[in-house]
């Protein structure tokens, strides 16, 4: 029995992330059996097998396994930089930009443009051309070569008509589009676009397995043949390219085989029931709960982030901020003790309004001890990551 807490050896209860999924069975089963080549000489048969079907999910000539969806964004927009400077345009909340310890500005030496979206949610066409910096010759710029969108990007689903739009100026002030799509399979549910459409807008994207999908770990990333031949040389350079995958490639295989569409399904549904029963307590919140994500926006209700987590744990859901995630493995019953949990939080708040003006962060992790009752021992520790 593993000798940490309870609360924290599953993922029925675990709200922090949807890359808190945990293997199945059948995944551990098929690992028993995996290929066992050495990946970097490209002879792992379970590990071409899943570039492959990944790719022609998206309609791309090739792709590439990557341990995490860290390494294959910032090996994708490397592998589309050339001759510095140039810069990387994309959403000042994109994942490439605040969560991957600047990648983009150590690896790529790029200079980042991070854009507000004028309607709060997702970058259009106007604001990208609004933002962007020309190649026309000003020796003071840092010219714009890849704008990386994220879909979802905090859950909200991007609509394919402004992608499309987005994508022809690209194309037309020669442009490169990377598509950080760690959850693409919950905007593939959502909003009906098959996959291999927007393998024809992006010339790149970075398909997470390991989030919403449940597999251990990694990416695909994926794009025309001599591309990916690039990007496996920065895998190569940056420590990612790894020896006997099959056995990881062969679970995430069978999350890609699996019915990765009713998960997802269920997942967005529980998401949508917490964004109504917040609507009804007048909770609010930061964005839509189009997908698996509700975000609480905790400034507006002047809620202290330690408090949720405490009620979280008082109620046995791991919490970590006003980012509430759902995955296929969230039990109802998980789903119903959230809700009060949240309540009381949200109740807690009105008779203690907490104002902070430092950032929210929406991801962190604590570590604490719980009493009987559920109330947290001693401070909560959290920390930022
Ligand atoms: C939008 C987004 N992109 C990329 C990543 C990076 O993936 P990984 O954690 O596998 O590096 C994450 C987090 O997992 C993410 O949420
Ligand atoms: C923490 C962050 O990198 C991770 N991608 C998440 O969404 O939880």
């Amino acid at each position: 029995m593993s000798d940490l807490p309870e609360p924290y050896t599953s993922a029925e209860n675990d709200f922090r992330s949807d890359t808190f999924t945990t293997p199945t069975a059948e995944m551990m089963q098929a690992a028993c059996s995996a290929s066992i080549g050495d990946a970097v000489y490209n002879e792992d048969l379970d590990t071409l097998a899943l570039e492959r079907q990944v790719a022609q999910l998206a309609g791309k000539p090739a792709g590439l396994f990557c341990v995490s969806g860290t390494l294959s964004n910032q090996i994708a927009l490397r592998s589309h930089l050339y001759q510095p400077p140039y810069s990387v345009l994309c959403d000042y909340r994109a994942h490439v930009y605040t969560h991957e310890a600047a990648g983009l500005a150590i690896l790529s030496q790029a200079m980042v443009t991070p854009v507000v979206p004028s309607n709060g949610n997702y970058l259009t066409l106007e604001d990208i051309r609004r933002a962007y910096i020309a190649d026309d010759g000003d020796i003071h710029g840092a010219p714009t070569r890849v704008v990386s969108l994220e879909n979802t990007l905090h859950g909200i689903v991007y609509p394919v008509e402004e992608l499309v739009r987005i994508k022809a100026w690209c194309v037309e002030n020669q442009i490169r589009l990377h598509c950080d799509g760690a959850r693409l399979w919950n905007a593939v549910i959502e909003s009906g676009v098959p996959m291999k459409q927007f393998g024809e807008i992006f010339d790149s994207i970075s398909i997470c397995l390991s989030k919403s999908l449940g597999a251990p770990m990694g990416s695909v990333l994926v794009g025309d043949a001599k591309f990916i031949k690039k990007c496996n040389h920065f895998r190569k350079q940056q420590g990612g390219g790894v020896r006997q995958s099959g056995m990881m490639c062969r679970m995430a295989s069978v999350a890609v085989q699996g019915d990765w569409r009713a998960h997802l399904a269920r997942s967005h549904r529980m998401a949508h029931e917490l964004a109504a029963f917040c609507a009804t307590h007048g909770i609010p919140l930061e964005s839509p709960a189009d997908t698996n994500f509700v975000f609480i926006d905790l400034r507006r209700a002047r809620m202290d982030p330690d408090v949720l987590v405490k009620k979280g744990l008082k109620y046995h859901v791991k919490l970590m901020g006003g980012r509430v995630s759902f995955h296929y493995q969230i039990s109802d019953a998980s789903l119903e003790r959230v809700k009060v949990a949240l309540l009381e939080a949200f109740q807690h708040a009105q008779a203690h309004p907490f104002d902070t003006d430092g950032p929210t962060k929406i991801y962190r992790s604590e570590s604490t001890e719980v009493d009987i009752e559920g109330n947290a021992i001693g401070e909560l520790q959290t920390y930022k990551y």
